[in-house]
């Protein structure tokens, strides 16, 4: 249960009291995600984050979601990976198949990483070739709006720096307006080769949760959430706004510590 917070024009907010609360909601909140997808369309195209936030979906794994979870309906891809050998410690897939996907049972052939044997470039263009067979067979749903893909759930951490996926402020990669995936060379924060979502494709899916923990992370939510001077920097997670979509923020009280009276309930 989220200890306050509510909904304001950047989204639900959902603030816990401790990292086990929000561990729990998150779990609550992707199964219940999970549940009404593959009721309405028979599947759960899902996208995973790196960082922290694999950890925090741990609870997944546990009963009773490792139990009642369709497990069999989800299709994961990544808002972001390193363009990394897949068992290296920097690979967001490894990351993720420790901690999460190797402990559920996932159908393999579901599980879309990227091609790590190519360049950030080919990786990029390669990644959006097979999520647009995937959207042609509505594994992956299409918004009606932009054309992209609209994925049932797109999972956001952020980076100290504001950054979410691999969009980090000030890089051109956050105008991209024609891809749906693109790729840096430059990343401020190693490893430098990267792949990412565009702000279209994150904006046009149909949940987008940003799951943020730590003192460290305090001054970007207050900057992502609210209703800061525009001379403030305009950080990449600002400019997270689901089209049609809902976007949910889960933080714990140290990330949420620099918020305005006005964003919590009590
Ligand atoms: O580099 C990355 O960082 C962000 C944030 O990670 P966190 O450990 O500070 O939560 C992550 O969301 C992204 O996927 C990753 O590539």
């Amino acid at each position: 249960m989220a200890l306050s917070g509510g909904q304001n024009n950047r989204g639900e907010l959902r603030i816990h009291e401790s990292l086990d609360e929000l561990r729990t909601d998150l779990a609550d909140y992707v199964a219940e995600l999970s549940e009404a997808s593959v009721k309405e369309r028979g599947v759960f195209a899902i996208a995973l984050s790196g960082g922290s936030l694999i950890g925090l979906m741990g609870k997944l794994c546990e009963a009773p979601y490792n139990k009642t979870v369709d497990w069999s309906k989800w299709y994961i891809f990544w808002a972001d990976e390193r363009v990394v050998a897949k068992n290296h410690t920097d690979s967001n897939y490894k990351l993720a198949k420790d901690g999460l996907l190797s402990k559920v049972p996932i159908v393999p052939s579901h599980v879309h990483s990227i091609n790590d044997s190519v360049s950030a470039e080919e990786a990029a263009d390669d990644y959006e070739f097979v999520i647009r067979q995937l959207v042609k067979s509505r594994v992956v749903n299409v918004s009606e709006i932009s054309d992209c893909p609209k994925f049932d759930l797109v999972l956001l951490g952020l980076g100290p720096d504001g950054h979410v996926a691999s969009l980090f402020p000030s890089h051109p990669a956050l105008n991209e307006s024609e891809e749906w995936v693109t790729f840096i060379t430059d990343s401020p924060r190693p490893p430098p080769e990267r792949i990412t979502f565009t702000l279209p494709v994150i904006n046009s899916a149909s949940n987008v949760a940003v799951v943020v923990t730590g003192e460290s992370k305090a001054e970007p939510v207050h900057l992502a959430i609210d209703d800061v001077r525009p001379d403030f920097p305009l950080i990449p997670a600002r400019l997270v706004q689901p089209t049609m979509g809902k976007l949910v923020w889960f933080l714990d009280k140290l990330a949420a510590s620099k918020l305005e009276d006005s964003n919590l309930n009590n």
